[in-house]
């Protein structure tokens, strides 16, 4: 039997430039299946092209896109763009534009979380709630490929880390590949396989701990940034003896989790 191509989209040395700026320089990525992928970077940084280009909106200036044929993609907008004085229950929404078969939207509706939304108004959800029934509708089309901007916006703190864990739980039953964009990689560690830190090119790239003290990473976001990660590894990074103690390990300045996705 042939061996199962994990890939999912490749870039190879992808530019784009809007008239004479350069928004993404020479950008090479892989996404697999069963991995999530993590972009961040400050604001102007490509992300958001980038995500773009992944899902075929934008033609790269130079370079090469792949796609697995007939991929299936699952896209999580930013923001919800609706007329507010128009009635709208969640059902509804999920049917618009076109209608999908009732027990696929009830299976994505409980694998978000919010089964129970489904005859209330879409206007009356709070922050979380909203972003939870837009990750419902990017799982109608049973995506091998979900693609996800900021989807903890507008949420609070446990809101957001309840989200990761979602997607992290959404990744592990579908075994879809994920590519997000986040701008708090601290929240976003322990759900991510892979960071992508961009500033029009790659700055850098790996497991979350790896990047967090990178030299790059810790230019583009400043020292405090990177404090607060190294921080949070440490607290993370623990197990418990038989009576339930601490045993700290120190980890290694660029040791990797090994981790491999696909
Ligand atoms: N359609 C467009 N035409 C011209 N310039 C564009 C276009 N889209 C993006 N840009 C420019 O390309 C650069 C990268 O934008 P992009 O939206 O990809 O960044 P981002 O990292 O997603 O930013 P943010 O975090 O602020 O959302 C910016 O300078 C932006 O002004």
């Amino acid at each position: 039997m042939p061996e199962h191509n994990p890939d999912l989209v490749r870039l190879e040395q992808v530019s784009v430039r809007f008239n004479k700026q350069t928004a993404l320089n020479t950008i090479d990525l892989h996404l697999h299946d069963n991995c999530i992928t993590t972009l961040i970077g400050p604001n102007g940084a490509g992300k958001t092209t980038l995500v773009r280009v992944v899902l075929g909106l934008i033609k790269p200036s130079t370079g090469k896109v792949w796609r697995r044929p007939g991929l299936r993609i699952g896209y999580m907008p930013q923001k919800l763009h609706i007329d507010h004085t128009l009635p709208l229950s969640v059902e509804r929404f999920l049917n618009t534009p076109k209608k999908v078969d009732k027990q696929l939207m009830l299976k994505a509706l409980e694998d978000v979380g919010a089964i129970h939304l489904a005859k209330h108004s879409l206007h009356n959800l709070s922050g979380g709630e909203t972003q939870r029934v837009l990750l419902a509708r990017a799982l109608l089309r049973d995506p091998e490929l979900l693609v996800l901007d900021e989807p903890v916006q507008g949420v609070d703190l446990n809101g957001q880390l309840e989200l990761y864990q979602l997607i992290s739980d959404i990744r592990k039953q579908r075994r879809c590949g994920v590519l997000m964009i986040s701008h708090d990689l601290h929240l976003v560690m322990a759900s991510t396989d892979h960071v992508i830190c961009l500033n029009q090119h790659i700055c850098c790239s790996g497991n979350p701990e790896h990047v967090s003290s990178d030299p790059s990473f810790i230019e583009l976001f400043g020292p405090a940034q990177a404090s607060t990660l190294a921080l949070y590894n440490h607290h993370h990074v623990h197990r418990h003896d038989a009576h339930g103690d601490i045993i700290v390990d120190h980890p290694q300045p660029d040791e990797c989790s090994g981790h491999h996705c696909g």
